[in-house]
């Protein structure tokens, strides 16, 4: 375990600027996720952090000293690929075993022991001698993972493990990566764009946006309290709608640009031009006008499964609305629309 410091990174390729200044400061054993959008830098900074890539300047502290000019080999770190990288002409034994003998580390027995105990923590025990081709998407995936703490290394990093694997598997190595995380107390550093699975995995998230850090907090946190519309928008998907924060006799509301008023907490203290984020989860949908609902036109629903998703036009903007799916609604029909005043964030300007 190891606490990993990140100073005022900057990485520029040729004259694309690609990070503009990250710090970071992770605790020993805490798992953080790097969240963003494809193309805002999380590889390139996981990559830095690894030592595959060099920083424009700034620099890497692991536990207080500083590994910004050491080769990869020497930072004590492991990191997981996308693309698992196993070696097809290995077993999956020996797969597990090859950056201990790459390394020299330890004895031929020590080494087993090693290989044994990794194995045993992604319950690939019984597969050990397995070709990587006779294994399932998942299983190599767990054997990458085997490979990447066999060396008990200080920091582990991950990026996009799971985006390989379909749904359903991806659910069940969330809650393998979180109960292996418990178990050994690794520094992880994780990698996503997906921002169900940092919400679901991480001690912190940081939300990454063109090579800035946009906000950084706990899961609760960064979901309750977006600091932007970036950051709205990016986590819990919200909808963003223009509006006119006013008081009115019974409190502040936002006033939409077709004049319907959304009432808003009693606390709420901006007033002017604003913008109010309203997570697709927190809208509620009635066929029927009752007091307190507004008005929006249905344009579609979309059907997925367990859920429907309506898409809806309030006021001129384009909303989505995420529903069980008993919740049906005839298309065309006159849609009503409320959302509890204390769900919506209200952003500035
Ligand atoms: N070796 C390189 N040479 C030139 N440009 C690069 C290089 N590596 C990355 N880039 C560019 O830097 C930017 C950030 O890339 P990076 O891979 O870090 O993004 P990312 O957030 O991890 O995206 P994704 O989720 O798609 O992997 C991109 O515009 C990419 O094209």
């Amino acid at each position: 375990m190891a606490n990993v410091r990140l100073l005022d990174i900057k990485k520029s390729f040729a004259t694309l600027r690609v990070l503009h200044g990250i710090s970071l400061d992770i605790q020993s054993g805490e798992f953080i996720s790097l969240l963003g959008a494809s193309g805002c830098g999380k590889t390139t900074l996981l990559r830095i952090v690894a030592g595959l890539e060099s920083v424009s300047s700034g620099g890497v502290e692991i536990d207080g000293r500083s590994v910004t000019n050491l080769p990869p080999e020497k930072r004590d770190i492991a990191m997981m690929f996308q693309s698992y990288a196993l070696l097809p002409h290995l077993s999956v034994y020996e797969n597990v075993r090859f950056p201990l003998r790459m390394r020299h580390i330890g004895s031929r027995d020590e080494q087993d022991a090693q290989v044994r105990a990794a194995l045993e923590t992604v319950q690939l025990g019984h597969l050990a001698e397995r070709r990587p081709r006779q294994l399932s998407g998942g299983q190599q995936q767990r054997v990458a993972l085997a490979r990447a703490i066999v060396s008990k290394p200080k920091v582990l990093l991950l990026d996009e493990p799971l985006s390989n694997l379909d749904a359903r598997l991806r659910e069940d190595m969330q809650v393998e990566l979180i109960e292996i995380h418990k178990r050994l107390g690794l520094t992880t550093l994780f990698v996503t764009h997906d921002q169900e699975e940092a919400l679901s995995l991480s001690d912190r998230i940081v939300l990454l946006n063109a090579g800035r850090i946009e906000q950084q907090g706990t899961p609760d946190d960064i979901y309750a309290r977006p600091a932007t519309g970036f950051a709205s928008n990016f986590i819990g998907s919200a909808n963003l709608v223009p509006a006119q924060i006013i008081d009115t006799p019974t409190g502040p509301a936002g006033k939409l640009a077709d004049g319907q008023l959304l009432p808003l907490p009693a606390t709420e203290t901006t007033r002017g031009e604003a913008t109010l984020a309203l997570r697709q989860e927190d809208i509620a949908l009635a066929a029927t006008d009752t007091e307190g609902t507004l008005k929006a036109d249905l344009r579609t629903r979309v059907f997925l499964g367990a859920r429907n998703r309506y898409v809806l036009s309030l006021a001129g903007t384009t909303i989505r609305a995420l529903t069980a799916n008993d919740v049906l609604i005839e298309d065309g029909a006159p849609v009503r629309i409320s959302i509890a005043p204390e769900r919506i964030r209200v952003i500035k300007g």
